[in-house]
């Protein structure tokens, strides 16, 4: 760590690291959350595809959703600004299932978890660590492996998390997307994506859809919705240069070393080796 202390950005809820940018009392309150039956919540462990998959909901035809921050973004006074939103909305999340308000597991809300290849992950998470003035500073790889391998990192384990949803995996109103299915038939995705939201595309609309959430349009497109923070739906930044690197699966190959990846597939089988979930990754991992 250089510049900044952890404790100057971050601090623990639950056990949990998270940033300042989420305040204790807002955590504290969670359970005071009125969700609403219509309510989507778009949930994730950081670096998963948060802004893809928001960004395929924001562009299907007759939606009428709205894309909301972050349920744990700011202050205790989140909560009134939620009531705000007249359509139905999309809430982002980082948060783990026993995290999630009480009120949002009792409704019959729709629940969109988005999974990806932790390798990739941790190299995605890596480079927002190293060039996000709301997080410690890091100095290698290296040292940052070594962090996401204890879940020293804000939102904690990835095993946590991911294993936290293992579970409710099944439930009718929860629907599993992954990264490097997205990646390979965008199209199958975002129809599957649209029957679960209970809407009807066309071929067409589809394509459009692809198009202009291609890795390309969307990381062309941060320069003007940087401007707008109608568009901040991380957790971490508003920075939107931030999150749209490079968009490719597999490109853990070119951080970890053979030993990182030994390490790292001993701790996969061994935490993982009841997970279906962890099927969703292929060859990737
Ligand atoms: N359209 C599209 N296609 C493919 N990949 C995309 C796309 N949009 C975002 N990304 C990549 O997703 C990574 C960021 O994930 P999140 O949006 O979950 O980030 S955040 O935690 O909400 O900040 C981050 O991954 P890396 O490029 O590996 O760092 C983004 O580049």
């Amino acid at each position: 760590m250089s510049s900044k202390s952890q404790s100057s950005v971050l601090h623990k809820f639950k056990g949990v690291i998270f940033s300042t940018m989420s305040s204790e009392e807002l955590l504290n309150s969670l359970d005071s959350f009125e969700a609403r039956e219509d309510d989507v919540f778009l949930v994730s462990y950081p670096k998963s595809g948060t802004h893809w998959i928001a960004k395929v909901i924001e562009n299907i035809p007759n939606a009428r959703i709205t894309l909301t921050p972050p349920i744990e973004l700011g202050d205790i006074s989140k909560f009134e600004e939620l009531k705000t939103y007249c359509e139905r909305r999309v809430i982002p999340t980082h948060l783990s299932y026993s995290m999630l308000p009480m009120n949002v597991k009792q409704k019959p809300c729709k629940i969109i978890y988005i999974i990806r290849n932790p390798k990739d992950i941790a190299v995605s998470f890596y480079h927002y660590y190293r060039d996000n003035p709301n997080l410690p500073s890091i100095e290698t790889w290296h040292e940052f492996f070594e962090l996401f391998l204890k879940g020293d990192v804000v939102y904690g384990s990835w095993f946590d998390h991911v294993l936290s949803w293992e579970e409710h995996k099944n439930a009718k109103n929860i629907l599993i997307i992954s990264y490097e299915e997205m990646k390979k038939d965008p199209s199958k995705n975002i129809k599957k994506i649209a029957t679960f939201l209970g809407l009807n595309m066309t071929d067409s609309e589809i394509n459009q859809i692809v198009w202009k959430t291609s890795f390309a349009e969307m990381k062309n497109n941060t320069a003007k919705e940087n401007c707008d923070p109608n568009h901040t739906i991380c957790a971490l930044t508003s920075n939107r240069n931030l999150v749209f690197r490079k968009g490719a699966v597999g490109d853990w190959i070119n951080y970890f070393t053979s030993k990182q990846k030994r390490v790292f597939d001993e701790l996969f089988t061994e935490k993982m080796k009841h997970s279906e979930l962890a099927k969703h990754f292929g060859d990737y991992s």
